[in-house]
């Protein structure tokens, strides 16, 4: 299916490697956030694509046609390509509905075709009814939607969003994720959005593509993010939990392996690898006096429902959940049930295996 891919895409700024060597395909209609801490080349992959940036190697293409890449160059306003920012850019003396419209008048579509597809923008936006407003007069997300409507309207092959939701507040922030959610269904277009919030990511995208020192370090499911991280930078960046290292593992089978770590056989969910570490999440961790892992709970804070231990074990820190308030200091006993065993590339055993080898 067509989409929009990278084959081997490098950016390099006055000696910063800002993209490493980018492969990744996103299929046409799909969501897909890119996620990593400040400065792992999110903004900088969003703005290749736009045709903002020229990349130093490699190839960005749409929907079969190269955009950049292989001598080819197609400029950002011939990529057909909409772009929703941070800061919502709309022109103050317009009216929503002017905003709205502006792309239309630049390309010079007829004033009846305009109307309708102005008017059909603004319901799929839920905006209808600001049509006569000027931006002023509404709230952050009211024109962020103004934003991504006026994005719409060109009916664009793909849609690029670049932190649209930093500058609202949490409550607006999730409704506007909701927003963003029902356009994507009823539009379906393909789309590119840029956070470092995981929440938004996690709970927004078919696929996330988690960044860091420009490199994808895993492209998949929220789902399989979170359950099956490749790395520990992925397995600590994503959700809440532990990560430690293994003491030593036998052999994996049928997607099992025992493991020994916090002082105990243990057995994990593995992928077939020999494993270096322990992906631990807090609902795999429960309390239980008959439990073999002994721990002290070093912070105990309170999440709405449940509260949220931190204990430490020797030489380990793990995140439990908890139905009512632990004490600092406290001594408890737990049992895990089913963790993450993965082999991380960069871990110092595999690193001796591969000079071994
Ligand atoms: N025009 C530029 N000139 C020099 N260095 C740049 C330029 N643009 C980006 N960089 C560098 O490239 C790297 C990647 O930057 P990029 O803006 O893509 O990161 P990011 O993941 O979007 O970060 P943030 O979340 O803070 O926006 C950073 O080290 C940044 O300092």
């Amino acid at each position: 299916m067509a989409g929009l891919s990278f084959s081997d895409v490098s950016k390099l700024f006055a000696g910063t490697r800002a993209l490493d060597g980018i492969d990744a395909t996103i299929a046409k209609g799909e969501f897909v956030a890119l996620l990593g801490p400040s400065g792992c080349g999110k903004t900088t992959l969003l703005r290749l694509t736009a045709g903002f940036e020229i990349p130093d190697s490699g190839t960005v293409t749409l929907d079969g046609q190269v955009l950049a890449g292989a001598g080819r160059f197609v400029a950002p306003e011939d990529r057909n390509i909409g772009i929703v920012f941070q800061s919502y850019a709309l022109w103050p003396h317009k009216t929503v509905a002017g905003n709205v419209s502006y792309p239309l008048e630049v390309r010079r579509i007829p004033a009846a075709e305009r109307r309708r597809r102005v008017a059909e923008a603004l319901e799929l936006t839920g905006l209808s009814a600001l049509a006569d407003r000027a931006p002023a007069q509404l709230s952050g997300g009211q024109r962020q939607r103004v934003a991504l409507a006026r994005c719409l309207v060109a009916d664009p092959r793909a849609v690029l969003l670049d932190e649209p939701l930093a500058n609202l507040d949490l409550a607006l922030r999730a409704a506007m994720q909701e927003a963003f959610a029902a356009f994507h269904r009823r539009t379906g277009a393909t789309m590119l959005y840029v956070t470092h919030d995981q929440t938004e990511a996690l709970a927004l995208a078919d696929r996330v593509a988690v960044m860091e020192g420009g490199r994808i370090r895993q492209f998949a499911s929220p789902e399989a993010l979170y359950d099956r991280p490749v790395d520990c930078f992925v397995a600590g960046f994503v959700g809440d939990g532990a990560v430690i290292a293994l003491a030593g593992a036998g052999a994996p089978h049928a997607g099992r392996v025992a493991v020994r770590a916090l002082g105990q056989e243990i057995e994990a969910r593995c992928d077939g690898a020999a494993p270096t570490h322990l992906c631990i999440r807090p609902e795999q961790l429960r309390i239980d006096p008959a439990g073999p892992i002994r721990a002290r709970v070093s912070a105990c804070t309170y999440q709405g429902g449940r509260f949220r231990l931190v204990l430490e074990t020797e030489g380990d820190t793990l995140v439990a959940h908890a139905p009512a308030r632990a004490r600092v200091g406290e001594d408890m006993r737990l049992s895990l049930h089913s963790p993450w065993a993965f082999r991380d590339p960069a871990s110092p055993a595999v690193l001796r295996m591969l000079q071994d080898a």
